[in-house]
Formats: structure tokens, C-alpha cells, sequence
């Protein structure tokens, strides 16, 4: 830029001649060090070399021969110059800041008339100026910032520059320098204009793009919220169409569900008129006014006793046979006639005959016996299921109601003590569950009930924690009305222990060990959790299959929870009395004191199972009620379990048994030593 400005100011000043120009410069020179060093802050460095470039500018023009190159320079040094200069330079300022103000408004600064005369009058050179101040005004524009650090100072500092030069005294020269600074101002603003306008555009040509980014995003948006508002309505008519296609598809299967119960009722019932007629049915006996219910033995008893009957007739017939033969062989030994040849053959083949005869009896009646004993089985569940059919005639939820917006009851399974269980359909899960319905009696006191209701919660507290292969998960509780209320557990299709027994003569070892195994492993998870358990109720009526034969222990009813501070010698027994007295050990009778008891108890009960299944009746007090095992201490005399001949089981089965049945209970192993026994483990050896 000093370069181009020294070339601007040689050609410019080339028609202008001073003699004494020389020593003109000499003071200027001096004035631009040091006044511009004692007016203002030191230069910057950039600046301090612009002006020793610019001054070596003027010393080379000053020194260059006449009529070449001169300029024209006042040759005042009086004390006012510093003032003047300084003047000079605020009124050149306030002239930029004014542009910059109105540059938004008027991007084309009127000239001052002196200037604008100026600028007629050195019209061509300015032209020529133009070019160099543009080129230069660009640079220093685009430098700005680095070579000053503030910005808009540098123009400032280039004005002050400037001024030096305008300040020369009032002269020839200086009205020409004057007139030429005008117009370098006039071209430096033209340049300066020429860059906002530059800047201007682009910010313009950028502010139409940007509002036609903006217009085409804001289209966009209106595209995009309606698309969104249609997206909306299509996932709300799918959601309603989902929700309508729910109820369908739930009235479908209730319906379906309610016309196979509806179905299975009706064979359940045509079977057991069916099978009355075979096995017997319950009459109405009169004796004076009271009316009691009695068994009628149907026709295939009445057959098999007329069987056994012809049977009994047939033996006897041949067996007095036999003795007149025997009779008729001793009278003809007496008189001598067959002393010396022995028995005939003729008397020998007969007695054979006979014998025979009497052993196919025999096998017939032990057929028919057999046939009699199934029908007493048969009889059996024939008797219990027309119980079931007239507690489900009886019961109030058997017209197919859906409780709790989920549980399509369908058919009864069985009614308990205080409780109805139905087949029930989850139509939010989509599975088969079993509701058991628990009634207070309204003629109950209150306190009965509410004690009742304790008991049922306490037992769904501890049974919906439980989730095991062997054990049945309880998945919900609900309240029906004040007085009923629902627990909903996994459905076991299969039939319970209790039924298969009724149905079976015996289980073979192999059948019954398995069940075991299945037990134990279920008693072992209530053992390993952190709050031990003690079933306490374990008995055939409690362990149920599901439909592939899996074995499940139900009915936390009568359950313990084991107190973390229960010693070796286990926890107190606070409800004696309660559960079943066949499947109870000896310590649970225990009337001198307090019962002590553990997981020996189920132990306990396993050992009675077992034998159970095996032999088909229960170790102690088989065919004694409750009452007269309590009265007659039963178990409390039950030291030592005695075997049946038949069916001959393994050693192992019998040993397991009888640690099952220690008497003592600190001899007795406790479920998890039990469950190490080689017997319940199927590793391979
Ligand atoms: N989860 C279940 N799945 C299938 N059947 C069940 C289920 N729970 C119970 N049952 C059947 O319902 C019937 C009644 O069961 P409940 O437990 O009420 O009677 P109980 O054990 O005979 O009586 P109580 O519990 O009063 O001693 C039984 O035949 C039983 O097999």
C-alpha cells in the first residue's frame, strides 16, 4: 500500500514545483515523528514502518530532479500544526463513523462542495487514483483486523496517516494536497462503498436465500404436521379397529370356550347316568319323616356277585365230588379189594379232574374279585364325580361368568372345604387357569371371617413369592363381593395324586419313585430360598399333575415359614391340630409340650407317600378317621413301619422309606440330606 500510495502522490505532484521542497519534506518528516510520537500513543509497529516507508517516499520524490516528480508541501512548523493535525484527523474520522452510520440508508456519501470541486477538477487523475485506493482500500479492508487488532481502528490510523499530509500549510501546494486528499477521501469512501455495497449484497443475496430456506422449510413443516395429523388418525382408527378386533376375538372364544364347557357338562353328565346304571347310584331312603341318601349297587356288582356267586356254588359241587370219591376209595380199601394193586387209575384220574377244576375256580374268582375291586375304584370316582356335577349345579358361578374383565370360569374341578375351583380361561394371557373361590359363610362371625380372610392371605403371601418346575405358581388375587374372593394359579389338567391312587390299584417302584424325585425337588427349592418354608400339608389330595405328568405340590394353606432365628431344633408349632393326621409325624402330636418342628416334618409326609403309592394304603392308622388316630395316638405309637409281602418293592425304596419314617426326629433327615440319597439321583454310575 506505501508503495502505491508514494506512486500516486509522485504522479500527482509531478506539475508542482517548491525550491525549497527538500527541507519542506526534512520538516515534515520531523513533524510526522515527533509530533505524531508526542500527540498520540506510539504506533503500532505495522504503522511505524507504513510511515518511515512513506517518508523515504518523500525523501526519494524530494530528491529527485525538478519537474520530474514534485509536491507540494507547506512549509508552516508553527505550534498550532500538532492541533491542526489532530483536528484534521478527528473531522476525517467523524466522516468515516458518519458514512458507516449512513451507509445502511445512503450507500453514496455526498461530497463536501470544496470536494466535490476537487473531485471535477482532477476527475481523469482520480480515475487513475481510484484504481490504486480501490486496490489498496481492498487490502487494507481485508487486513483490518490482523494488522491493527481492533477493527475499525486501522482505518482510523490510516486517516491519521493521512493527515499528516493533509496538514500541510495553507499553500499552493497544500490547497492542492488538500484538494488531492479530498479526493483520495472521496475515492477511499467510494471504496469503502464499493465494499459494504459488496457485503451488503451478499447479505442481501443471503437473506432472500435464507427466507426461501425458511418459506420452503416452513412448507415442509405444514406438509410434515399434516402427514403427522393423518399418521394419527390412521394409528387411532388401527388402534380402535385393534381394540374392536380384541373384543371379537374374545366374545369368539368365550363363546367357543362356553359351548365345549357347555358340551363337556353334558357328556360329564350322560356318563354318569351311564355309568350308574353299571356301578350304582345314590337313592333317597325314608326312615319315618328323615330322609337320608344311600348307595344303590348298580348291575355290574350285582353281576359280579351273581359270578362270584356261581362260582362259590361250582366249588362246592366238585369239592363234594371229591369227597364222595375219596369217601367211595377209603370203603374199598376197608373191605380188602384193593389192598395188594394200589389206587385205581379210574379213581386217580377223577380226583385230578377235579383238583383242576377247583384251581380254574379259583383263578375266575380272583378275576372277579379283581373286576370288584375296580368297580369299587370305579364306584369310587362315579360317587365323585356326582358330587362335583351337584356342586357345580349348586354353585353360583356355574352360568360361564368372566370375573375380573379376564377369567372366563368355565367348568367346576372340585369344591374344598371353604373353596369352589373352576377351569377358568385367562383371555389376557390366553391360558387355561384354575380359579379357586373362596366363600365366607354368611352365617360366619365376623371375626371367623376376618380370621378366614387372614389365613387366605397369609397363604397367597407366601405361595405367589414360589415359582418352580414342581411347585403351582399362583398368579393373581382378586376380590368378587364382600364375601368371596378369587386366587388364580397355574391349571395341572392331569388329575391330582390323590385321584390317580383312587384310579390305580398300585404304582409300580418305577412310576412312584419318579413322583418322589419330583416332590423332594420342589420341598428342596422351598429349603434353599432365603425364607425357609415347611409345607406341612403334604398328601395326595396336594400334589397334582399337569398335562405332560409333571408333578406339582399345591395348597400353602397350613404352611411355616422358618423364622431366621429357628435353632437346630426348628420352630415352635403354634397351630397343633391342624392337617391331615396320616401324613403328620410323631412330633406334631406331641402333647407334653410344645411341638419343635422343621422340613423333617415333610419328610415325614414324603415317607408316607411313598408308601402310599407303593402299597396302596398309608403306613399308620390306613383305615382309621382323624378322630381315632388323635384318641387312640396312633402315630405317637407309630415306632417302626411294617412292609407288605406284595408287591415286593427294592431294598433301596424300603430303606428310603424308613429314613423317611425315623421316629426320632433328630435321627430323621431333614430335605435337603434326603435329597442327597443315591436313590432320588439319576446320575449315571
Ligand atoms: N391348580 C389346579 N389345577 C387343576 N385342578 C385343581 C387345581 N387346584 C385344585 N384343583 C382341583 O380342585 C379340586 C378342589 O381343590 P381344593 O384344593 O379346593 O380342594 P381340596 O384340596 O380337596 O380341599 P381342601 O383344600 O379344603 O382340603 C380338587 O379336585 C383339585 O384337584
Amino acid at each position: 500500500m506505501s508503495d502505491d500510495m508514494v506512486m500516486h502522490f509522485s504522479s500527482n505532484s509531478s506539475n508542482q514545483s517548491d525550491h525549497s521542497l527538500p527541507d519542506k519534506i526534512a520538516k515534515l518528516e520531523a513533524r510526522l515523528t515527533g509530533k505524531t510520537a508526542s500527540s498520540a500513543k506510539p504506533l503500532p509497529q505495522q504503522q511505524q514502518q507504513q510511515l518511515s516507508v512513506w517518508s523515504s517516499a518523500v525523501k526519494a520524490v524530494a530528491s529527485a530532479p525538478a519537474g520530474s516528480s514534485e509536491v507540494s508541501i507547506s512549509d508552516s512548523d508553527d505550534e498550532n500544526t500538532g492541533d491542526f493535525l489532530i483536528r484534521a484527523n478527528t473531522k476525517k474520522r467523524q466522516k468515516v463513523e458518519d458514512f458507516n452510520n449512513n451507509n445502511n440508508s445512503t450507500l453514496v456519501d455526498h461530497p463536501e462542495p470544496q470536494e466535490a470541486a476537487a473531485a471535477n477538477d482532477g476527475r481523469k487523475n482520480d480515475a487513475e487514483t481510484k484504481t490504486v485506493l480501490d486496490g489498496s482500500k481492498k487490502k487494507q479492508g481485508r487486513g483490518r483486523a490482523s494488522s491493527t487488532g481492533r477493527g475499525r481502528g486501522s482505518k482510523t490510523n490510516n486517516d491519521v496517516t493521512k493527515s499528516h499530509l493533509l496538514a500541510a500549510p495553507a499553500s499552493a501546494a497544500k490547497s492542492q494536497l488538500d484538494q488531492k486528499d479530498s479526493k483520495s477521501e472521496g475515492q477511499l469512501r467510494n471504496g469503502v462503498c464499493s465494499v459494504q455495497d459488496e457485503d451488503v449484497s451478499s447479505l442481501r443475496a443471503k437473506i432472500t436465500l435464507l427466507e426461501d430456506e425458511l418459506c420452503k422449510s416452513r412448507q415442509d413443516s405444514s406438509e410434515y404436521q399434516n402427514l403427522l395429523r393423518k399418521l394419527e388418525n390412521e394409528a387411532k382408527e388401527l388402534k380402535d379397529q385393534e381394540q374392536q378386533g380384541k373384543q371379537k376375538t374374545t366374545k369368539v372364544i368365550s363363546d367357543l370356550l362356553i359351548s365345549v364347557s357347555k358340551s363337556e357338562r353334558q357328556e360329564a353328565r350322560t356318563k354318569v347316568k351311564h355309568d350308574s346304571l353299571r356301578l350304582g347310584s345314590v337313592g333317597v331312603l325314608r326312615t319315618g319323616t328323615i330322609i337320608a341318601e344311600t348307595w344303590e349297587d348298580g348291575q355290574m356288582l350285582k353281576d359280579l356277585n351273581a359270578q362270584l356267586r356261581q362260582l362259590l356254588e361250582t366249588k362246592e359241587v366238585i369239592e363234594r365230588q371229591r369227597k364222595f370219591l375219596k369217601k367211595r376209595q377209603n370203603g374199598d380199601k376197608s373191605d380188602g379189594t384193593d389192598s395188594e394193586s394200589g389206587a385205581h387209575e379210574e379213581d386217580i384220574i377223577p380226583d385230578e379232574i377235579y383238583k383242576s377244576r377247583l384251581a380254574s375256580i379259583k383263578r375266575e374268582e380272583e378275576v372277579v374279585l379283581r373286576e370288584r375291586e375296580r368297580y369299587e375304584l370305579e364306584k369310587g370316582q362315579l360317587m365323585k364325580e356326582m358330587k362335583r356335577i351337584r356342586d357345580e349345579d349348586g354353585s353360583r358361578f356355574n352360568n360361564f361368568p368372566v370375573l375380573s374383565s379376564r377369567y372366563a370360569l368355565l367348568n367346576l374341578l372340585g369344591k374344598g372345604g371353604f373353596s369352589e375351583v373352576y377351569k377358568a380361561y385367562d383371555l389376557v394371557s390366553h391360558r387355561y387357569v384354575a380359579c379357586k373361590l373362596h366363600g365366607l359363610n354368611a352365617q360366619w362371625s365376623e371375626e371367623k371371617k376376618q380370621s378366614y380372610i387372614r389365613h387366605a392371605m397369609r397363604e397367597y403371601d407366601i405361595h405367589k413369592d414360589l415359582v418352580h418346575h414342581h411347585i403351582v405358581r399362583l398368579w393373581d388375587k382378586f376380590r368378587i363381593d364382600l364375601d368371596t374372593f378369587c386366587t388364580v394359579l397355574e391349571y395341572c389338567s392331569g388329575k391330582d395324586l390323590d385321584a390317580v391312587l383312587k384310579a390305580t390299584p398300585n404304582l409300580p417302584e418305577k412310576e412312584a419313585r419318579i413322583i418322589i424325585v419330583q416332590i423332594v425337588q420342589g420341598l428342596v427349592y422351598l429349603n434353599k430360598r432365603s425364607q425357609k418354608i415347611i409345607h406341612y400339608d403334604l398328601k395326595p389330595g396336594n400334589v397334582l399333575f399337569d398335562e405332560f405328568g409333571v408333578a406339582k405340590v399345591t395348597d400353602f394353606g397350613l404352611s411355616k415359614i422358618v423364622e431366621d432365628n429357628a435353632g437346630t431344633q426348628g420352630m415352635e408349632l403354634t397351630s397343633q391340630g391342624a392337617g391331615t393326621y396320616w401324613y403328620l409325624p410323631p412330633e406334631c402330636f406331641e402333647l407334653s409340650r410344645t411341638p419343635m418342628i422343621s422340613s423333617k416334618v415333610d419328610v415325614w409326609s414324603v415317607g408316607v407317600l411313598f408308601y402310599q403309592m407303593l402299597f396302596r394304603k398309608r403306613p399308620f392308622g390306613h383305615d382309621q378317621s382323624q378322630e381315632r388316630i388323635l384318641r387312640e395316638d396312633t402315630i405317637i405309637k407309630a415306632k417302626k413301619v411294617e412292609f407288605p409281602a406284595k408287591p415286593s418293592i427294592s431294598n433301596e425304596a424300603k430303606d428310603l422309606i424308613r429314613r423317611c419314617l425315623t421316629y426320632n426326629q433328630g435321627d430323621r433327615p431333614d430335605v435337603l440330606t434326603l435329597a442327597q440319597d443315591p436313590y432320588l439321583s439319576y446320575t449315571k454310575k
